[in-house]
């Protein structure tokens, strides 16, 4: 994914990976409707998101903090199904010049199946897919049924994952490895924790893939800092998700997110 990320965005110049620090924001489908997150995706993209990771609302995100629990809550509540975020996004992405990535919890996949779910995100023109709960153990067979499908399988590593583990989780990630910044659940914090720098120099000391952290990131000032760092990606998703499905409208909804995304890329620039 951050290959393709590499690539020159439509009308714009390439840009060379080695310098920038890809925004990958993170938003719930649904939430407050899927027609706000087609309109956000596309705000997203326009705002110069590297990757956008979708997430497709589950009724026990164990992973997920307050903000996103409520933001599955509500998009759940709204009657939004696996199949609508797929037609919606069928019809987004072509419009899209940025990258999404599919971010679900695993048993969404296993009732589904796991070769017909990857059949059908990669229909829908997904290019990668996040499932935090899926034990290493048994990534094997949906990593080889998603290269089938030509999709990257995004793996997580975290603060407290043992190094001979950590190591086989960065060999095994496809597109990048998502660097977790901290224990715990989702959601923003006062601060990035510094263990942050010698986790992100442990990581590249056994692969070259991209480093991309997240967890408690939200501002300026935490994208700085970790991309001085060294980290190739940001990941935001309590603080833009908040701000989606929290204001008084659809609309002001978006305005933020607008303000927040450009707040953050600029900081990246
Ligand atoms: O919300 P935060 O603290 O900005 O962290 C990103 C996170 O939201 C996103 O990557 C994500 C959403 N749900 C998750 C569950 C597990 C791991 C990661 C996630």
């Amino acid at each position: 994914m951050f290959r393709v990320m590499c690539e020159p965005r439509k009308n714009q110049a390439s840009i060379s990976a080695l310098t920038l620090t890809a925004l990958v924001p993170f938003i719930t489908a649904g939430d407050p409707d899927l027609a706000t997150t087609a309109k956000a995706l596309k705000i997203l993209d326009a705002c110069g998101a590297d990757v956008i990771e979708l997430g497709v609302p589950y009724s026990d995100p164990l992973a997920d903090g307050p903000v996103i629990q409520a933001s599955a809550t509500r998009a759940l509540a709204k009657g939004t199904t696996f199949e609508d975020v797929i037609s919606m996004v069928k019809e987004v992405i072509p419009e899209l010049s940025c990258p999404v990535s599919l971010f679900t919890y695993y048993n969404p996949i296993l009732k589904r199946g796991i070769p017909n779910f990857m059949t059908i995100v990669k229909e829908a023109g997904l290019r990668g897919l996040v499932v935090p709960d899926v034990p290493l153990e048994e990534t094997d067979i949906l990593r080889s049924e998603a290269a089938k499908n030509n999709l990257e399988l995004v793996l997580l590593t975290t603060p407290t994952t043992p190094n001979e583990r950590m190591e086989k989780i960065a060999q095994a990630s496809e597109g990048f490895i998502y660097l977790v910044s901290t224990v715990g659940v989702t959601g923003t914090r006062a601060n990035v924790s510094g263990k942050v720098q010698t986790l992100l120099q442990d990581i590249k000391k056994v692969t070259e893939k991209p480093v991309a952290v997240g967890f408690g990131v939200s501002t300026a000032e935490h994208v700085k800092q970790i991309a001085g760092w060294g980290a190739d990606g940001v990941i935001v998703g309590s603080a833009v998700v908040k701000l989606l499905g929290e204001s008084a409208s659809p609309e002001e909804g978006l305005k933020k997110l607008e303000e927040l995304a450009k707040n953050l890329k600029a900081a990246l620039a």
